[in-house]
């Protein structure tokens, strides 16, 4: 735990995400009230809650994908609530889905190599990479980090659900995040693949801050610092994971028939 505090005070004091009192309405309904949460730079935090509790409208409003209807999102200190989803991609914001957006004809290495260049500078250069250019490097080294080293020129069509899982994390670290919003990663894997999924997450790089949506509370509490537990699109607790899992009212919600 220390070492976690060393990490998260050594990054700065500037938080890397700030939600002061977001709201986001669709007609009547409110999908989120009054949300404040502040993660500070290299903090990697879940959001936890039953169906509809807003966990997917929140991303959706610090990605940029919605607007909110009230309420300010700051970004490393910056206003970004009326940016378009572009800017805040190239100020370091990343995001995965739940619905996989992978090229399956291609290879684990063309599709990482994609990202890569679809974020760099010389995404327009008509030049046929080279096997020196920093690009295939990055690349190489961000298959490395999923553990896909192995599966490096197989087609996607070809590769287990775990592993597509795996490669889109590898594309969200494409370029230089700072922030990533991980819409639960450990959906549809098999005890192994989770275990796998836990490894890549906590060996990421220490600045690279993230939320992650997860049902899976065993993969979640695993990887994260702190938690919010969301419920009817409000904050209902924030904590530690220790403080989160030992709570009654947590526990109630979850096995009393609040959760799936
Ligand atoms: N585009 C939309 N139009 C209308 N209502 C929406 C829209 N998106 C979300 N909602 C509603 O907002 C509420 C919060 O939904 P949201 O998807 O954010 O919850 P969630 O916590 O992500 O749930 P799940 O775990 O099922 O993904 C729900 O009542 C949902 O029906």
């Amino acid at each position: 735990m220390d070492r976690v505090a060393d990490r998260l005070s050594a990054l700065g004091s500037t938080a890397a995400l700030e939600l002061r009192g977001v709201t986001r309405m669709f007609g009547a309904l409110a999908a989120l009230t009054d949300v404040t949460i502040t993660v500070r730079p290299g903090e990697r935090r879940a959001v936890l809650g039953s169906n509809g509790a807003g966990k997917t409208t929140l991303f959706n409003c610090v990605t940029g994908d919605f607007l909110p209807t009230s309420g300010t999102i700051r970004f490393f200190g910056e206003d970004i609530t009326a940016f378009p989803a572009y800017e805040r991609i190239r100020r370091g914001l990343r995001r995965t889905y739940q619905i996989s957006a992978l090229f399956l004809g291609l290879s684990v290495r063309d599709n990482v190599y994609l990202a890569c260049r679809g974020v760099s500078r010389s995404r327009f250069s008509m030049l046929r990479p080279r096997a020196n250019d920093a690009l295939m490097q990055a690349t190489e080294r961000l298959i490395e980090a999923v553990h896909l080293t192995a599966v490096r020129d197989q087609l996607v069509s070809e590769l287990a659900h775990g592993q597509q899982r795996q490669l889109e994390i590898a594309l969200a670290l494409a370029g230089a995040p700072r922030f990533i919003l991980f819409d639960e990663p450990a959906a549809g894997l098999s005890p192994t693949e989770r275990r796998e999924l836990v490894e890549i997450l906590t060996s990421l790089p220490p600045h690279i801050g993230y939320i992650i949506i997860e049902h899976d509370m065993d993969v979640a509490l695993r990887v994260v610092e702190s938690v919010t537990m969301m419920h009817n699109g409000r904050i209902f607790k924030e904590g530690a994971p220790h403080e989160i899992e030992s709570d009654p009212e947590v526990q109630e919600l979850y096995l009393g028939g609040g959760h799936e």
